[in-house]
């Protein structure tokens, strides 16, 4: 109920165009229950004057038949142009719809997306928001409305022409109501699994999509295509089940019915008219089967929307969970970085409570210098990396950046300052010029070339066609990894942040490239305070200070040299390398 009444309250968003569109509908089902009157009236004129061997007047029907037909000109012309509003309102809300659950989504904690699968979310906003448009603000809000006041207007006419007959069939409203109910009953709970195999086929496809080449490499294309089926498999199930009923309920009973009722109607009118209880005339004989008949169609209708409201509820229902996952709390203070000194202090940090991945960590990075983090897999580095950017907070103690406890600043300032080279550099689609700016207007076009020139990355301009202007698409897979991560060192030049993160910037590319990048993080670096996560030991040679994490503690710390003298695991660890090289 309460996600009925708040996709209702959207409706004031377009009221306007809705309540419009719906007058007009109104009018357009009015005028054409009132054509069969016109249509009665011409009957009973031609088939009296016959029975009374009169001569028919020929202007009359003319005139008859002109207006009928300019009648339902109109009312099709008011039933189009109210259609256009009403679909026009409903695309429009959706539209609403979609923003707001956009943009909440960015502004949900990075550990919302941790649980639960991308394709899941984009479902969310994507599909849900699409059934909410097509089954509530389309069908449902309107076709309800529309379809009560046609039965009401049927009624009434049906009434004026025959009470008797008009009384009996609103037996049928009872009939109708236990009808819906025991529909709606069976339906709900396929639909539910109906559509949750709608967003389990979306997560699907996207891991699929995203793991390509992984699902390629690793000749996993049959597995994929088993498990795809599989969901497929359940999808086709709740489909079935729910057509079966949807088939059962609001075509083949009502086919059936329509034809007892308008056979009961013609049996009761002929045997009253046959013992002479009831004078009736062939015109208002049209009238009522007339009426009979179209009545059904907007009660079969109204069957057909308890689905259409319970697909509308269930997708309304996802919506709304995205809507109403609590955003992170943030504060009003900005974060003001003049030098960049980075202190842990007794930092210990867990991803799920009780289990802790960083234990009471302590240490100090001065403003200018570089420091290597390095440690085996899962030891925490990631995670250090995620403290400071504000992904996540730490249970315990405080990360401080010039003097201030970043806790208490908002986020946006503290991301402001930092800049960060992944492993596999995120390019957005674009420009290479838009990729470098991030759409900041005090970046120009000359400082974009500047900072590529700066990094090396001048071969790549000039081989492309458009220079800086070059299209960027699909996270940049058209250029080589060395090529994004140029324009991702690039980007982070001429954002100019305080402090710098190079996550494993140098793995898996060949010795030409890592000199190419080598030069460009040596430029990048320059008086930043810069956080290198390395795999190589040789890229954090001339570190400042280099932190071997083990299982979330820090296990050693010192210079190269200091570490090496230290004999542990750091010189462990650099013998090892040096022996693979
Ligand atoms: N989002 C997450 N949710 C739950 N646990 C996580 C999450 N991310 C990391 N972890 C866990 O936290 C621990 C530290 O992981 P972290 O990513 O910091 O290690 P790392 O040293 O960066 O590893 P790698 O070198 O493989 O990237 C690991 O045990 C990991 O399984």
């Amino acid at each position: 109920m309460k996600t009925f009444t708040r996709l209702l309250g959207y409706l004031r968003y377009e009221w306007k165009l809705l309540l419009s569109g719906f007058i007009l509908l109104i009018f357009s089902t009015g005028l054409s229950i009132y054509t069969p009157i016109i249509a009665s009236k011409m009957i009973d004129y031609v088939s009296l004057s016959v029975a009374n061997e009169e001569t028919v007047n020929i202007t009359f029907i003319t005139e008859q038949f002109g207006f009928y037909l300019i009648i339902t000109f109109i009312s099709a012309i008011l039933g189009y142009v109210g259609y256009l509003l009403l679909a026009n309102g409903s695309n429009r809300l959706s539209k609403v719809i979609r923003d707001e659950a956009h943009e909440h989504m960015q502004k949900l904690p990075v550990s919302y997306f941790d649980d639960i699968p991308a394709g899941k979310i984009s479902a969310r906003i994507v599909n849900d928001t699409e059934v909410l448009r097509e089954n509530f603000f389309a069908n449902f809000t309107t076709q309800i409305l529309i379809n009560t006041m046609t039965i009401l207007g049927v009624y009434i006419g049906m009434f004026a022409v025959s009470p008797t007959i008009a009384s009996w069939l609103l037996l049928l409203i009872p009939i109708i109501v236990v009808w819906q109910m025991a529909f709606s009953k069976k339906i709900q709970p396929i639909n539910t699994l109906w559509r949750e195999s709608v967003s389990e086929l979306n997560s699907k496809i996207a891991e699929i999509v995203q793991g390509v080449s992984i699902v390629q490499v690793f000749n996993q294309q049959e597995h994929m295509a088993e498990e795809f089926e599989q969901v497929n498999q359940t999808w086709l199930n709740t489909r079935k089940e729910s057509l079966k009923y949807e088939a059962f309920f609001a075509w083949n009973l009502s086919g059936l019915f329509k034809s007892i009722v308008t056979l009961l109607v013609m049996l009761y009118i002929g045997t009253q008219f046959t013992s002479g209880i009831l004078s009736i005339s062939i015109g208002t004989l049209y009238i009522v089967i007339n009426y009979v008949e179209r009545l059904f169609d907007p009660i079969t209708m109204i069957v057909r929307l308890i689905t259409i409201l319970q697909q509308a509820l269930s997708a309304g229902m996802r919506v709304f969970e995205l809507m109403d996952t609590p955003v992170e709390k943030d504060s009003d203070k900005s974060l003001i970085v003049t030098q960049g000194n980075v202190e842990f202090n007794d930092v210990t940090f867990a991803y799920k409570e009780g289990n802790n991945v960083l234990h009471q960590l302590n240490f100090n990075v001065n403003a200018g210098e570089t420091i290597g983090l390095v440690g085996h897999t899962g030891s925490g580095k990631s995670s250090i990396i995620n403290l400071l950017f504000r992904f996540y907070d730490p249970q315990a103690g405080q990360v401080i950046i010039d003097g201030q406890n970043i806790e208490e600043y908002n986020r946006e300032s503290i991301r402001e300052k930092m800049g960060i080279v992944l492993q596999e550099p995120y390019l957005f689609s674009g420009t290479i010029a838009t990729n470098i700016s991030m759409n900041n207007p005090e970046i120009t076009d000359d400082m974009v070339l500047e900072a590529l020139i700066k990094v090396g990355a001048q071969p790549l301009i000039n081989k492309l066609e458009k220079g800086i202007h070059a299209e960027v698409v699909e996270k940049g897979q058209a250029f080589s990894s060395g090529e994004r991560q140029l324009i991702s060192f690039a980007r982070t030049l001429a954002n100019n942040p305080k402090i710098l993160i190079l996550d494993e910037a140098t793995s898996h590319i060949d010795t030409e490239t890592e000199e190419v990048i080598q030069h460009a993080m040596k430029v990048v670096k320059e008086g930043r305070t810069t956080f290198i996560v390395a795999h190589r030991l040789s890229t954090i040679k001339d570190a400042d200070q280099i932190i071997v994490m083990d299982n979330g503690h820090i296990q050693e710390r010192g210079t190269h040299r200091e570490l090496l003298d230290l004999g542990g695991t750091y010189t462990q660890m650099y013998q090892m390398q040096g022996s693979m090289a």
